[in-house]
């Protein structure tokens, strides 16, 4: 049984008041909560207070990006070090948005894994199609080659150790919901892709949904039986949305 993983993505959102007031709103609520595991990936300014406000709490924190090197001359780069240093347990790795705005290709993604790993936190690894590559039939061979990427690069082992988010490009923040069927034939697709390596590291290995994931939609995603959690954009900037999510969460649990 996979634990659901429940992760607020909150981009380049908020300011300091208020994302104190978001730490704080997810907190209060988190706290009648217990089988869903709950993370929040503020900006990196936020980080800061996010560790002090969610110490000796059950949620987790995380990063949205981190630098594929350990230290050094890499001007307006954050290290690994540095995110685990201030309290994340979990780094995004690969968001479309940073695959698509700034050149992160399959190489730099896995390197990014790698080191997120070696200093003691668990990476989310991105994977999703555009709306051009699903109509054209495209979204397995897509899928594929950026899981492919990451076990040619860090090999079969490395998906024990980090999380996936399967987040259709077409869906994030469009409204577009893939439909739990659409997204359960992907989730499918990509366990299968990581059995036919390792059969014990797939059935382990969490893959979370992202894209549109609201609280009138979250219950049917996350029931889908390899569904494990959301990655919620959007939805997260709301205390009572997220929790709602973290929720539905919770009910697929059981
Ligand atoms: O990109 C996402 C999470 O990483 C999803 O964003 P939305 O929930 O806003 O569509």
């Amino acid at each position: 049984m996979r634990q659901p993983l429940i992760a607020g993505n909150w981009k380049m959102n908020g300011t300091r008041s208020s994302a104190e007031a978001l730490i704080k709103g997810v907190l209060e609520g988190a706290e009648k909560l217990g089988k869903a595991e709950i993370a929040i990936c503020p900006p990196f300014p936020f980080l800061e207070a996010g560790e002090r406000l969610v110490a000796n709490s059950s949620v987790r924190l995380g990063g949205q990006n981190v630098c594929t090197e350990a230290s050094g001359a890499y001007t307006g780069e954050v290290s690994a070090a540095m995110l685990a240093e201030f309290g994340c347990s979990y780094v995004i790795c690969g968001h479309s948005e940073r695959r698509e705005y700034y050149g992160e290709t399959d190489a730099i993604v896995a390197k990014k894994l790698a080191i997120v790993v070696e200093n003691g936190m668990k990476p989310i690894l991105c994977v999703g199609e555009t709306l051009d590559q699903r109509e054209q039939g495209k979204t397995q061979e897509v899928i594929a080659q950026q899981i492919d990427a990451v076990i040619a690069q860090n090999g079969i082992a490395s998906f024990a150790e980090l999380e996936i988010a399967y987040e259709p490009i077409w869906a994030i923040g469009t409204g577009k919901t893939a439909t739990p069927e659409q997204a359960q034939e992907v989730h499918d697709f990509i366990r299968q892709r990581i059995a036919g390596q390792d059969q014990a590291i797939g059935a382990k290995v969490r893959i979370l949904y992202g894209g549109s994931m609201k609280p009138g939609n979250a219950s049917d995603l996350l029931s889908q039986p390899d569904i494990d959690g959301g990655l919620i954009g959007g939805a997260a900037l709301a205390a009572e949305d997220f929790l709602a999510i973290c929720r539905a969460g919770e009910a697929a649990a059981g």
